[in-house]
């Protein structure tokens, strides 16, 4: 049975029967004895996409229109401008994507000896079971650009870097060549091998636990009657169970890296005949939280060096100072860009709308309320909401499920079950509303999220463009809303300049506020034309040329609380708490991490063409 909660209350959504492990459908504690009525006569947006409450038009900053916020709100509403969008209402299907669009899409190639790109599938040796998977059991057509062009280079057994839009097809450019060396290289012998100590083929790393199962479960169906072997290890679930799948055998491994660290340094774990690595999210995973840990795994343990193992290294974003760190782990390698924001991220939609942290809830009752009235983001559609902290999460889940709208939460301080659970509730539409920190910015691929909201926006632009990547996904059309105040002054001009690379309407009032900002805080103005540009710059390069992206900066993450990381668990602060480090504009020069014009020059491509 299919529903979605512009149709259903939260109470017949609640009873409906799905199944889920372990537990019948969640319901938050503090709801469970409450009845919720149809929320009739809320405020509304109104025609500027300020909005009307109370006998309040507006509020600060809302429509009005004054020397620090010139007229914000006069940009479209969601549902004008959202209906113009043709909009996925079913399961993402593999068929369903503009392929012809390919041969606009700018690469950038640069290294020696690059080998050609392929336009089919049937053009690549991937073996008989393997084609039989994609064609079957995933139902892909035709190569994604980023696949045409890296699974050539990876077949060829060269080292890869590669920067390619969300949501268009890298965990498949990285495991089909993988798996097909994994075929080649793995003796007959070694089927149906125990061993009390495993030694994988190839390791797949990725930042979180979550990722880390969902490229674990696309491994398993790639790999369907090939004879080539998953497991997976990530933190947060009991290690026995997969320590004993590890025992009956293991090709490639798919983990997080401190579980990973954990295995080997119980001796149930070596990487002594690693032939193959990927790095999913890499320039997450080299950043400056997690580099140590890859590091110790990459150079200090019994892994063999660039040259016998074989480096793919890929993420949407690429900063080129964690292009340099990267380089040490690969060799010779080629780099890939593949699609520019400019053209790219047409099938998302970027809509930023002026609201006070004050006012930010009142503002997201109105736009669910006009979304669930007027239905324009389609049947059983998912909404997930970016918040800065893990406290705010569950304040926002809470006031969100009190106020008629099913929602769960996913953050890094909930245990690991009940972040599987939140997952699965999203997906399976129990709680369309998904409110998550950056624990689910990355790489999560959950079909039906049309829409997604940054509450609070992050600090850097490069985690803007990895959220609004969790919809217009595969080649469908999505919507990403953010709510930008003065605070988020330090990501203006570049949310400004990606909206107006991605061909689409951006307010005059983000320009002329990140201008201000620029200029009181001797942050750095320059052009942010985004797209992909191999750092060692100057190089060969084989295909067309992007542009360079910069003026990224890091700010505080919450990638999950992971034990796996050694607790590493960030955030700034709770809006219904205590409000971030002043940084009022236009007086502001700080409060914002990076926001001193230094930070990495960011190499950005988001969504498809
Ligand atoms: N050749 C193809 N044809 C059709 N669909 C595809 C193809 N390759 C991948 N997909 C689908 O596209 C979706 C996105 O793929 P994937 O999750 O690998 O994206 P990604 O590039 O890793 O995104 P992100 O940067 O967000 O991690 C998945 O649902 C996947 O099944």
């Amino acid at each position: 049975m299919s529903y979605s909660y512009f149709s259903d209350t939260y109470d017949d959504v609640a009873r409906q029967p799905v199944r889920q492990i372990g537990r019948p459908n969640y319901l938050p504690p503090h709801l469970r004895h409450h009845h919720f009525s149809d929320q009739t006569g809320r405020h509304v947006p109104n025609d500027r996409g300020g909005w009307t409450a109370g006998g309040r038009t507006g509020g600060r900053g809302s429509g009005r229109g004054n020397a620090r916020n010139p007229n914000p709100n006069q940009y479209y509403t969601v549902s004008e401008k959202f209906n113009e969008l043709k909009l996925a209402e079913e399961e993402t299907t593999s068929t369903g994507i503009n392929f012809d669009a390919y041969e606009d899409i700018p690469v950038e190639v640069t290294g020696s000896d690059v080998p050609a790109p392929v336009n089919t599938f049937a053009e690549i040796d991937l073996g008989d079971a393997l084609n039989d998977n994609i064609q079957n059991r995933c139902k892909y057509v035709k190569p994604t650009p980023i696949q045409r062009h890296a699974i050539p280079v990876a077949l060829a057994g060269r080292d890869l870097m590669a920067c390619a839009q969300t949501g268009s097809g890298k965990t498949a450019a990285f495991c089909f060549p993988i798996i097909c060396g994994v075929l080649k290289t793995k003796s007959p012998e070694s089927y149906g091998w125990r061993s009390p100590v495993a030694y994988p083929l190839a390791l797949v790393l990725s930042p979180t636990r979550e990722l880390c199962c969902q490229i674990f479960e696309e491994a398993k169906k790639f790999c369907f009657q090939t004879g080539v072997k998953v497991a997976v290890a990530y933190g947060g679930a009991p290690i026995y169970p997969q320590l004993r799948s590890l025992e009956r055998g293991v090709d490639i491994l798919v983990a997080t890296p401190g579980r990973l660290t954990d295995m080997i340094e119980r001796s149930k774990v070596s990487l002594a005949k690693i032939k193959y690595l990927a790095l999913d999210e890499a320039d997450r995973m080299l950043d400056m939280g997690f580099e140590p840990q890859i590091r110790k795994i990459v150079e200090r343990l019994d892994m063999p060096p660039c040259g016998p193992r074989q480096t793919m290294l890929l993420s949407a974003t690429f900063p080129s100072e964690i292009q340099r760190m990267a380089s040490d782990f690969l060799q010779n390698y080629i780099f890939l860009s593949v699609g520019r924001v400019g053209s790219s991220t047409d099938l998302i939609l970027q809509k930023v709308v002026f609201v006070e942290d004050s006012e930010k809830r009142e503002y997201l009752r109105n736009l669910l309320h006009d979304e669930r009235s007027k239905g324009n983001l389609g049947k059983n559609a998912l909404t997930l909401i970016f918040v800065e902290t893990k406290r705010s999460a569950d304040s926002l889940e809470n006031w969100l499920c009190k106020t008629g709208f099913p929602a769960t939460a996913i953050h890094g301080d909930k245990v690991q079950y009940e972040r599987e659970r939140a997952l699965r509730s999203f997906k399976n539409g129990v709680t369309p509303i998904l409110v998550a920190t950056d624990v689910a910015s990355r790489g999560l691929d959950i079909p039906r999220v049309a829409h997604v909201i940054n509450f609070d926006l992050p600090r850097d632009i490069d985690s803007y463009v990895h959220r609004i990547g969790r919809t217009g996904r595969a080649g469908k059309s999505g919507l990403a809303t953010a709510f930008f105040n003065a605070k988020n002054s330090s990501i203006g001009k570049q949310i400004y300049e990606l909206i107006k690379e991605a061909h689409q309407e951006a307010p005059d009032w983000l320009n002329q506020y990140a201008d201000s900002y620029s200029s009181s805080s001797g942050h750095r103005s320059g052009s942010s034309r985004f797209g992909g540009r191999d750092f060692r710059s100057g190089n060969d390069s084989s295909y067309v040329n992007a542009d360079y992206g910069n003026d990224c900066s890091y700010g505080n993450t919450d990638y999950g609380g992971n034990a796996d990381y050694g607790g590493t668990s960030y955030g700034g602060h709770d809006y219904y708490a205590a409000p971030p480090v002043a940084a009022d504009f236009p007086d502001s020069g700080g409060g914002y991490v990076g926001g001193d014009g230094g930070g990495y020059g960011s190499v950005v491509a988001s969504g498809w063409e």
